[in-house]
């Protein structure tokens, strides 16, 4: 098998006139596409159930973008089924012959570029760039996990032993459960359904709620590179009917789950206990929130900081488990930073997504009332800086919050919001920062602004996070660059995109024979 050696994809900025033209017409054929129904896909059959899931436009709610059918527990049941009836060949497939359906995928979505962001602009409020990373990274996900498929398909070396013959190979586990978030609705889904079927196992995929146009497309593009019926399952359905029977079925093997704390907690506490007729242990990988720090001392680039600030902070409406929601400043450049942070968070334009703005809606009615409710207790809590109101216009639009004055055992600086709301703390010296940044329950993404090598380097060992950033935006991890995941309750540490990845969904048979 010839294949390109793995390069992430490139992110479009639609700063050259193509780009934006090719853009504005992929809007317009999406938007002709609105209202459409999604069926269930049980093994390549297409489902169709009297209760339904409405996905509308956050940028506009009165808008439809797609109807989806809606899974109950018979629809779980046959889909669990239909992906054990798919196993009994799939995990036998020799594995360039699995890692080439996949890299076709990524080149119909490759293809389909355009398209799929015009999907996410419409469907979750992602501006243009924010709806091109998505893509992007699942691209990414697709053609990475083919590719480091390749290096477990020999099996791991043994120490030779006399008189005997000894081996040591990866066999799949057999049928997992991937339930997604919203916020990546492709990247993310993408990535936790096309790892596991890449070395050989097949799944029922549950997307979030919010999102199940675009996850449909993805099963679309799966059919279309050839993956075989009832390898992946597209199972839409609410995440505590159906979600919750799914992680506790006796015949799931595995879950890999991303989305909150709450829930996730659930979902490892439902896994762990043994129901009627199972005969495992289930695998349990749980991605879940972040209260992510940004440290500026007072030697940092200024405006360097904060600009990082200020996309880490409100990028997609900071609605990243990544995303910037405390500011750690020493106090000695405290003032300069806060000036330039505020103008340039003054400066952002909220608006609808399809028109492509700094920030677009947040996602839901849902979305909205809960950062609603955390910036009233902030008001409270700090002061607020700027913004703190929902703004005019259709969609669930929310200026960019600045809080000041936090108090780091504050809630607003301790529990995840989850959307454009960030919390300044002033602290007197780095040694103080550290201890702030780390001290919540949380160890996604942090990030340090310095100029002080032995900070940076004390950072290294101690800032006790997933994925730490020195000198830039805490945001963005790249596939295969920055394997992707966290500490303490921020989940698992998976690491997806990562080069051990692939080994969470394998077991290893080690075979002897005397001689
Ligand atoms: N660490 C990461 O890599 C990462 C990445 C993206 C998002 N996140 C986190 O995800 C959260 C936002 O996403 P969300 O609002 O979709 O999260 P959520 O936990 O509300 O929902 C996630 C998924 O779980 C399902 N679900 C809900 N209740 C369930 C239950 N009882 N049993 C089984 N499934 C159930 C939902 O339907 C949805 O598909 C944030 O906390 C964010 O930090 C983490
Ligand atoms: N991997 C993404 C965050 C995913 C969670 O929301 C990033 O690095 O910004």
């Amino acid at each position: 098998m010839t294949a390109e050696p793995y390069r992430p994809e490139p992110i479009e900025t639609f700063q050259s006139p193509e780009a934006f033209e090719a853009m504005r017409k992929a809007l317009a054929e999406v938007r002709a596409q609105f209202g459409r129904h999604y069926p269930l896909i049980i093994g390549g059959e297409r489902v169709h159930t009297q209760a339904t899931i409405t996905s509308t436009n956050p940028s506009n709610p009165s808008e439809v973008v797609g109807v989806s059918a809606k899974a109950g527990i018979a629809e779980a049941d046959a889909a669990l089924d239909a992906a054990w009836r798919a196993f009994k060949t799939w995990r036998d497939w020799p594995q360039e012959h699995r890692s080439r359906v996949l890299l076709k995928a990524a080149q119909i979505m490759k293809r389909r570029q355009r398209e799929l962001e015009a999907w996410l602009v419409y469907e979750i409020g992602k501006n243009w760039t924010e709806a091109a990373a998505d893509v992007a990274e699942a691209i990414d996900f697709t053609r990475y996990y083919a590719l480091s498929a390749l290096k477990y398909k020999d099996g791991a070396p043994v120490v030779p032993y006399p008189g005997e013959d000894n081996e040591a190979f990866y066999i799949p586990l057999g049928v997992g459960v991937v339930i997604a978030p919203w916020n990546f609705p492709l990247a993310i889904l993408t990535g936790m359904t096309l790892a596991p079927i890449a070395v050989g196992n097949c799944v029922v995929a549950k997307p979030a709620e919010d999102t199940v146009v675009i996850a449909a497309k993805l099963f679309e593009i799966l059919e279309e590179a050839g993956l075989p019926a009832g390898v992946a399952n597209y199972l839409p359905g609410e995440g505590g009917e159906v979600g919750a029977y799914l992680v506790q079925h006796p015949r799931t093997r595995f879950i890999n789950f991303t989305g909150s704390l709450e829930v996730g907690l659930k979902i490892n506490e439902s896994a762990a206990r043994l129901s009627p007729g199972q005969v495992w242990i289930k695998r349990v990988f749980l991605e879940l929130g972040g209260k992510d720090g940004l440290i500026v001392d007072e030697t940092a680039d200024i405006a360097a900081a904060a600009q990082a600030t200020v996309q880490s902070a409100f990028g997609f409406q900071g609605q990243k488990c990544s995303a910037a929601s405390r500011l750690i400043v020493v106090d000695g450049i405290y003032d300069q930073l806060m000036e330039q942070v505020l103008d340039r968070t003054e400066s952002l334009i909220v608006g609808p997504a399809e028109e492509n703005p700094d920030m677009g809606p947040v996602a839901s009615a849902q979305q909205e009332k809960t950062v609603l409710s955390y910036i009233e207790i902030g008001q409270q809590e700090a002061r607020l800086a700027l913004g703190g109101r929902r703004l005019e216009g259709g969609g669930y639009f929310i200026s960019p919050t600045v809080f000041e004055n936090v108090s780091p055992d504050a809630r607003i600086a301790q529990e995840e919001i989850f959307g454009p709301v960030l919390s300044v703390i002033r602290v007197p010296d780095f040694d103080t920062a550290l201890e702030v940044a780390n001290g919540t329950r949380f160890g996604l993404t942090g990030g340090v602004f310095s100029r002080k090598r032995e900070r940076l380097e004390r950072a290294r060992r101690e800032f006790h996070v997933g994925n730490l950033y020195f000198n830039r935006k805490i945001t963005g991890a790249l596939v295969g660059v920055q394997p992707f995941g966290g500490f303490n309750l921020s989940g698992t540490d998976t690491k997806a995109g990562g080069p051990d990845y692939l080994l969470n969904f394998l077991q290893m048979k080690s075979v002897t024979e005397r001689f």
